[in-house]
């Protein structure tokens, strides 16, 4: 009998926990309950309030408000609060969250409990108001915590800003121009190259993807050792070899703005120091064709003015992690002064096509891993001819529909390359301004207007060195690129 008693008390037990939790969950009970687990709580703790303003005494913006703005509305419990707002996002099915006026949110830190207030005091209907955010803290968790909170606060919202923000563009105005908006004005930074689709020596790729990497968690290292946090890259090649998609590819990489630096705007030395100064942290800062631009002396600024410019001296007083990246078609008459180490950390070098980037690209552009014509062009890349990925990706393109004829029309433009022998000139940048004498210029909208007529008939070998002024014969040997300095990489 005891034990059938037993039993059913062992049966019972669970049976009654389970229709507690049960009632507990299904209804708001076990709000209640926490609410009053924290009443008791507030009565026997004392409280601290810290309360961050909109504004500052002077009227201006206060930055904390904002991060404290952007982190609380991170909050997971914001989905608790008994007021939310909802707004639709930058992409149509985003929804954020936002905390209604004068609503408590909870936050959890080290074990402490706190709350947020959203205050808002309006003075007239509706019209002027006083925004503050109130911060409640129990006084025996202040000491311990509130540093390590706020200092939690800026990192969690310098994330969702760098998550949020979109890239920008600078360009340099000339020092005349547009007083106003300053040295620089910005568009969206939409360009879309990234590590993937640019084609490269494998082994190369992950080096400059681990360099950059390691440079960005570098900050310590950086200035325990006193220097400026920048690292300066050099990427050199010929025409079309994708120099300039890389520096696309870098800041979708890093999430870094642009500030591309027009030299023929800048008027002399301390011009460029300003233009510097003016840059934000976490930039890669842009010169491009730097060799055309000294060697036809088409900048004003002198070799020294260069070089404290990449040596970033007056960079390293307001606000580092940037990277400076040049681009040049040679480096062989530039001063080795400007090469040195340490001014230049990283060589990265941009080939012609060899048959492992001829293969990157057809996989990218026509979708194409193996193709029957594939061992010919081998051969074709292997006798020595050879295209810059610019010429072969824009056969590419316009033959898309038709992979096949695509490669032929590769095969045919390299042949002919081959047989008709070296065609000489500097490369020119396809958008190259109408100061250069020599403009090399894509079709007039090749793809919209003569579209048709390009995919019907392919290209030949002197139609495309016609229009682009690119095709080279050169034993493409694969890249030695990344030059390797063993005082180069930090690690
Ligand atoms: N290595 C590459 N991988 C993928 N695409 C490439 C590569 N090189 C060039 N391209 C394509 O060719 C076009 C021109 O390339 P890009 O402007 O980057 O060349 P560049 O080296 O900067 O030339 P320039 O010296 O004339 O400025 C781009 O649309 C790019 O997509
Ligand atoms: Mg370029």
């Amino acid at each position: 009998m005891l034990a059938v008693n037993i039993l059913l008390i062992l049966f019972l037990i669970p049976c009654f926990l389970f229709l507690v939790r049960f009632i507990l969950y299904r209804t708001a009970l076990i709000l209640v309950l926490r609410k009053w687990a924290n009443w008791m709580d507030d009565r026997i703790h004392v409280h601290q309030y810290l309360k961050v303003a909109e504004l500052n005494e002077n009227g201006q913006d206060n930055e904390f408000y904002r991060r404290v703005f952007l982190y609380i509305n991170s909050l997971p419990s914001i989905e608790d609060s008994n007021f939310t707002n909802l707004f639709s996002g930058k992409k149509s099915t985003d929804i954020i969250l936002s905390l209604d006026d004068n609503q408590v949110i909870q936050d959890e830190f080290l074990g402490a409990r706190v709350d947020w207030v959203n205050k808002v005091e309006r003075f007239d209907h509706g019209g002027v108001c006083n925004r503050s955010f109130l911060l409640r803290i129990k006084k025996k968790d202040k000491r311990r915590t509130l540093r390590p909170y706020l200092q939690h606060i800026h990192t969690v919202s310098d994330d969702i800003e760098q998550r949020r923000s979109e890239l920008k563009l600078f360009i340099n105005n000339g020092p005349s121009e547009n007083p106003i908006s300053g040295r620089w004005r910005s568009v969206p930074f939409t360009h879309h190259s990234t590590l993937d689709t640019i084609a490269m020596d494998a082994d190369l790729k992950n080096k400059v993807k681990s360099d950059l990497e390691n440079f960005i968690k570098s900050q310590n290292y950086y200035h325990k050792m006193g220097r400026a946090w920048k690292r300066n890259y050099l990427l050199y090649g010929p025409s079309g070899t994708g120099k300039s998609s890389f520096i696309g590819a870098m800041a979708n990489f890093l999430n870094y703005d642009v500030y591309d630096i027009d030299l023929s705007r800048v008027s002399d030395d301390s011009d460029l120091k300003l233009l510097l100064l003016q840059t934000s942290s976490r930039s890669l800062i842009v010169i491009e064709d730097l060799d055309r631009l000294i060697n036809e002396k088409l900048t004003t600024t002198t070799l020294s003015g260069l070089l404290n410019f990449m040596d970033g001296i007056v960079n390293s007083c307001c606000g580092d992690e940037k990277i400076m990246v040049f681009t040049m078609n040679s480096k062989e008459q530039i001063d080795p002064a400007m090469l040195r180490p340490g001014r230049i950390d990283v060589h990265i070098h941009f080939p012609y096509c060899d048959f492992n980037s001829f293969k990157y690209l057809a996989n990218n552009y026509l979708g194409v891993k193996e193709h029957k014509l594939f061992p010919q062009v081998e051969e074709i890349f292997h006798s020595g001819a050879t295209m810059s990925p610019a010429a072969i990706g824009e056969l590419m393109i316009v033959n898309r529909s038709s992979p096949s004829r695509a490669l032929k029309s590769v095969i045919t433009a390299l042949q002919s390359n081959g047989t008709e022998g070296k065609i000489g000139g500097k490369g020119k940048r396809l958008s190259d301004s109408a100061s250069s004498p020599l403009r090399l210029e894509p079709p007039p909208h090749a793809e919209e207007t003569g579209g048709a007529n390009w995919k019907d008939s392919v290209p030949g070998a002197k139609e495309v060195r016609k229009l682009y002024g690119l095709l080279r014969l050169k034993s493409c040997k694969s890249p030695s690129s990344f030059d390797h300095d063993p005082g180069m990489i930090e690690r």
